[in-house]
């Protein structure tokens, strides 16, 4: 089959982990007989360097035009100064909002064979990794209100957390639907000691849960959701929440699992088009040196297989070949604790392409 890709190189190590995704992705096609068309688009800092702009408009018209977009990492030092309307990471949630995705699937799954990577305790990872968080990704702090200014001699800057119900329920229906299809437990993630903002989330997902009675529904604070991320991972199925808290849990998910170079995430919006997009950054500590860990956008393809394409088996086929890439014993270097045999970035991928 035919399909239209949109690629977002970005910045720092973007460009080295989409060319290995895009390896990958060349492999499937070959193997399984499909013809991805792939169109270059720029974003980020990559996009401003050329046209001014984080986001121009012939990018999202192009992302539009696609059947799904694959995006690397966005943002540097190079344009941390600029003012913030016009910096890379703007971009991006201009691009996320633009197309509609509110919703960021980022499994947290733990792979046996590089358990000694998890800075946890053997017996806590012996229990098992294997949650979703649900990230509510076009709403809240990230996207309202926001002003920086000078009252009475005195600086002041604020940031709005909003949510209306319409916002809350579309991505509370996607998590409650995610548990329908794992092991049905549901934790909601809030604040709701403190905020209202909160507890509106609270009474939209008490009216959904009646609607998805197997699902055992629960809360817990965010602060106290940190600390039992770290104390028993196992206990997570499916973590519904909004988008900032999203954003610093998956973070510490990851790192649970060994390092933030494994875990893939879908933005998504319901029908079958999707931006797959690894959870971190731009990494310009290590950009440039072949030593990023492209596993997190390798995975991130197997979720555009799956979710925008509805290719099972090739989805499947990418997930395998990185797990036994692993067992074989090799490792990038985020991944290397003293087992097995510490490879590149090109080098993983060309193993992982040869595994397809
Ligand atoms: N989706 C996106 O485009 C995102 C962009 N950013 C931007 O990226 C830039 C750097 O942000 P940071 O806070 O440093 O976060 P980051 O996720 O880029 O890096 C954090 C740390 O993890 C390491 N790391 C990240 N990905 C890795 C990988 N695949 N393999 C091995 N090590 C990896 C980095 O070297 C760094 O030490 C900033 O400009 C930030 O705004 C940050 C998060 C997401
Ligand atoms: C621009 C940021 C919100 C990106 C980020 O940290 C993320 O989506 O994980
Ligand atoms: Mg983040």
């Amino acid at each position: 089959m035919d399909f239209k890709i949109a690629v977002i190189k970005g910045d720092g190590v973007g460009p080295e982990i989409v060319d290995e995704g895009l390896k990958v992705l060349d492999k499937i096609a070959q193997k399984y007989n499909h013809k991805f068309e792939y169109t270059n688009v720029l974003g980020g800092g990559a996009a401003i360097d050329v046209t001014g702009e984080p986001l121009p408009k012939e990018s999202l018209d192009t992302c539009k035009a696609s059947d799904a977009v694959l995006l690397g990492a966005v943002g540097g030092p190079k344009w941390d100064n600029i003012e913030s309307s016009k910096r890379p990471e703007k971009g991006l949630l201009a691009l996320r909002s633009g197309l509609g995705l509110f919703v960021n699937l980022r499994p947290a799954t733990m792979h046996e064979s590089i358990k000694e990577a998890s800075p946890l305790r053997a017996d806590i990872v012996e229990k098992g990794v294997d949650f979703v968080v649900v990230r509510e990704l076009t709403g809240g702090i990230y996207f309202g209100e926001r002003k920086t200014g000078v009252e009475n001699g005195v600086e002041f800057a604020y940031d709005v957390e909003k949510y209306d119900e319409n916002e809350i329920r579309r991505i509370g229906k996607k998590a409650f639907e995610t548990a329908m299809i794992r092991n049905k437990k549901l934790t909601c993630v809030d604040k709701a000691n403190v905020l209202d903002s909160s507890k509106l989330w609270r009474k939209v997902l008490n009216e959904l849960a009646k609607d998805y009675p197997e699902v055992e529904l629960s809360y817990m604070y965010v602060d106290n959701a940190a600390m039992q991320l770290v104390k028993d991972p196992s206990q997570f199925d499916v973590i519904v929440t909004n988008n900032i808290f999203g954003d610093i849990i998956s973070d510490e998910a990851s790192m649970i699992t060994g390092s933030i170079g494994m875990l893939p995430s879908a933005s998504v919006r319901g029908d079958d088009f999707g931006m797959y997009e690894p959870i971190h950054g731009s990494a310009p500590d290590i950009a440039g040196q072949n030593v990023v860990n492209p596993i997190a956008t390798i995975l991130s393809v197997a979720m555009m297989l799956r979710y925008s394409f509805k290719l099972e088996e090739e989805a499947k086929a990418i997930e395998t070949a990185v797990t036994n890439v692993l067992n074989a014993g090799y490792r990038t270097k985020d991944i290397y604790n003293g087992v097995g045999e510490v490879v590149g970035t090109k080098e993983m991928g060309d193993l992982i392409a040869k595994e397809i």
